[in-house]
């Protein structure tokens, strides 16, 4: 199958079922592996790069077509959005962009609609680039120019101002580096930084997380050195950050309440005993398999619970609870895509909600003088300092707790953890680290 003809695919996929698109990608790559693997890298970027612009693309597509974009079917669409990337924000030369892109409509099936394709191609070939709209509209040219909602543009814009504001709608369209985050149970990030070297690896460490290392982009995950061994994990360095700023005293058992897939859950099961729980039975399987390739399982262990129930007190007591909560994950946007399109602002109050029942559900756990750090991969105030603020003013018992760290500086808000994307070159996060007091 060729890198369009699979992109095509996993395009109208994901359109159809609202599936993720690393998801879908990774199961087409794995059902139907190209044979060249610069097809399986076109293929990826193919997906990524016109999810990524998708509404700078439907702006431009908008202009020529005589019917409206939500009627057209799945393929056609993922076609002329695929065809209309190469045009605009790669090097393709524009004559293989179009014929090639129609030839893949036709090896699918959908011959019919070649026409129709092509046209609307070619006249976008014959742009000097993509249309923008005026910068009078400073949240409107933005949102088309960087391929963002316009409610999240003015959101980020009253919330950030202009400047970062843009930092970091154009960082959610670049593609994130590969980090992985040493397993120090087995290997120090020293030790390990040279053995990737030894193989030839030209891998750097991350500047804050004292455990990250930064790898060149490279093939399948499982082929890198040290993989099967479970020398690392992969994790962006702003999660990695998370379980440093937990700081989590020794000895102390931990439960994690969101625990999946399992990156923050098998960080602290390197040096503590861990619980590690999600509300889907589903997910607690790839948990489990990275704590055995990683040699942790004798300290994790994985059960299926809502983190808004009460919790089983045979589960023995906690020092410390790990609260990573469901949120929009509009920190995360450069590693998906898709969710700027899905996301509404009404998401937000729903998520608030739900965050807010877990951690008043979870704070019961924690006995007197135990640690609570609750987390999330967003920049929204609601899901984030807001909720924390109000937790804390209806709980007297609680305070926030900081950690005293030495030899790492972390990017700090008050007392919170805060990462934005922008040149740092990390995923959002907000996190919050709690005492109880009494
Ligand atoms: C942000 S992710 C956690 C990421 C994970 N901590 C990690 O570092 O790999 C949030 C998780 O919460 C789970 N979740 C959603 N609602 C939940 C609930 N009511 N109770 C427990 N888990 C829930 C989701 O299935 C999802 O896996």
């Amino acid at each position: 199958m060729s890198a369009r003809t699979l992109a095509i695919q996993v395009l109208a996929r994901v359109r159809a079922t609202d599936a993720y698109l690393n998801v879908v990608l990774d199961t087409a790559l794995s059902e139907a592996p190209p044979r060249d693997a610069r097809d399986t890298a076109l293929a990826t970027e193919l997906a990524y790069g016109t999810t990524r612009r998708q509404l700078a693309l439907d702006y431009a597509i908008t202009r020529f077509a005589d019917r409206k974009l939500d009627a057209m079917e799945d393929r056609v669409l993922a076609a002329l959005r695929i065809g209309a990337y190469q045009l605009f924000y790669t090097r393709v030369p524009a004559r293989a962009a179009v014929a090639e892109t129609v030839q893949a409509l036709k090896d699918l099936g959908v011959g019919r609609a070649a026409g129709f394709v092509n046209a609307i191609l070619r006249k976008l070939a014959a742009l000097p680039g993509a249309p923008l709209p005026p910068e009078d509209d400073v949240a409107e040219h933005l949102s088309v120019r960087e391929s963002h909602p316009k409610w999240l543009v003015e959101r980020w814009l009253r919330q950030f101002g202009r400047e970062r504001a843009e930092a970091m709608l154009v960082a959610d369209n670049q593609t994130p580096p590969v980090v992985v985050r040493t397993n120090t149970a087995k290997v120090t990030r020293e030790a390990l930084l040279a053995q990737f070297r030894e193989v030839g690896l030209e891998v750097q460490p991350t500047p804050v997380s004292p455990v990250g290392i930064v790898l060149p982009s490279l093939g399948r995950l499982e082929d890198v050195y040290g993989y099967s061994e479970g020398l690392w994990q992969v994790q962006d360095e702003a999660a990695q950050l998370v379980g440093v700023y937990a700081a989590i005293p020794e000895n102390a058992r931990t439960l994690d309440v969101c625990a999946a897939p399992g990156g923050k859950a098998c960080h602290q099961a390197e040096t503590h005993e861990v619980v590690a729980m999600d509300l889907h039975a589903n997910k607690l399987p790839k948990i489990v398999s990275e704590a055995k390739r990683l040699g942790l399982l004798s300290r994790l262990r994985a059960v299926a619970h809502d983190a808004t129930k009460p919790y089983d007190e045979a589960l023995g007591e906690f020092q410390a609870v790990l609260v990573d909560a469901p949120c929009s994950g509009l920190g995360t946007l450069r590693r998906h895509p898709e969710l700027r399109y899905r996301r509404g602002e009404a998401d937000l109050g729903r998520l608030a909600t739900l965050q807010r029942r877990i951690l008043e559900n979870c704070q019961e756990v924690v006995p007197p003088g135990g640690l609570l750090i609750y987390a999330v991969c967003t920049l929204e105030p609601q899901e984030g300092q807001d909720q924390v603020d109000m937790f804390l003013r209806s709980h007297p018992e609680w305070t926030a707790e900081p950690p005293v760290l030495s030899g790492v500086k972390l990017p700090m808000n008050q007392a919170w953890l805060r990462t934005l994307p922008g040149p740092e070159g990390w995923d959002g996060f907000f996190a919050a680290r709690l005492r109880k007091l009494y």
